[in-house]
């Protein structure tokens, strides 16, 4: 049984038919990428998925059993989204600290995840002393912080300079070798995702279904600026060249802004 099972009959809003026949199925230690251009469904999916928006025809099972009605929900779900929604008045410890319950060991645990993440010298720092880089560092850290089964990013490092991007994304990986959550990261940059994933799923244009579940063929650590990336991305809009017009924006050659 996959611990992920997620089948989207249909999602409407209004008369529009947003996601249509959308399944995968997915294990936990897995990382995935979700790829498809902009406004095609990849957020509402996630909502979805996070119960977030409960109005919809099929089902999300994790170990078949409805998500939100297994009795770990709360501990299995973590999320990161575009912006890092940190509490203005808190610090960057109390921010990760929030979502704990408050018990000394949980203060170390928050401590070290901001420790790993490299904002150890920052731990009492409001979030506008902190760089937008840093900013995402402490969402990373409050993602990981409830140790989730299943973690759900919605484009977390967009608009970062590739450095900082880069960096972040080490980290990512860092601390889902050590927890290995099953990772669902959406993002419409298909090089990010063949830096990061196991496997790419890619979404059709709408209704939005997945049209293609690739098993990303390179070993890590990977270089999203490398050689072998790009090759990989060739290779797959010549096998694929429906990917280009319908599943993703035109491969550019680099959507961070400076
Ligand atoms: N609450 C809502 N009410 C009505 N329409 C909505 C709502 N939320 C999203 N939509 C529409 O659903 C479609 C999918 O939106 P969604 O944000 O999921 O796309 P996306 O792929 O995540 O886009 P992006 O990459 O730009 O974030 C869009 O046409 C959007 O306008």
């Amino acid at each position: 049984m996959p611990d992920l099972d997620v089948r989207i009959d249909e999602k409407r809003f209004g008369e529009a038919v947003i996601l249509r026949d959308l399944t995968f199925s997915a294990q936990r230690g897995e990382f995935l990428a979700l790829v498809g251009p902009s406004g095609v469904g990849k957020s509402t999916l996630l909502h979805l998925i996070a119960g977030l928006d409960t109005h919809f025809d099929g089902s999300v099972h994790w170990h078949g059993t409805p998500l939100h009605h297994h009795p770990q929900a709360p501990k299995s779900l973590g999320m990161m989204f575009q912006e890092p929604r940190l509490m203005p008045w808190l610090s960057a410890l109390d921010n990760v600290r929030l979502v704990l319950s408050g018990t000394e060991a949980e203060g170390d645990r928050a401590r070290m995840l901001l420790q790993e993440v490299g904002l150890g010298h920052a731990l009492d720092a409001w979030p506008n002393q902190l760089s937008g880089g840093m900013q995402r560092r402490v969402a990373l850290a409050r993602a990981f912080a409830v140790a989730p089964r299943l973690l759900l990013m919605d484009e977390p490092f967009v608009s970062l300079d590739m450095p900082t991007g880069n960096r972040l994304r080490e980290s990512l990986l860092e601390l889902w070798r050590r927890d290995r959550p099953l990772v669902l990261f959406v993002t419409h940059d298909l090089r990010e995702a063949l830096a990061l994933a196991d496997r790419v799923l890619f979404m059709s244009e709408p209704p939005a279904r997945i049209i293609l579940d690739y098993v990303v063929p390179l070993e890590r650590p990977r270089q999203l600026e490398g050689t072998a990336i790009a090759k990989l991305q060739e290779q797959l809009f010549a096998h694929h060249p429906d990917l280009l017009s319908g599943a993703l924006d035109a491969p550019s050659e680099s959507r961070d802004k400076p």
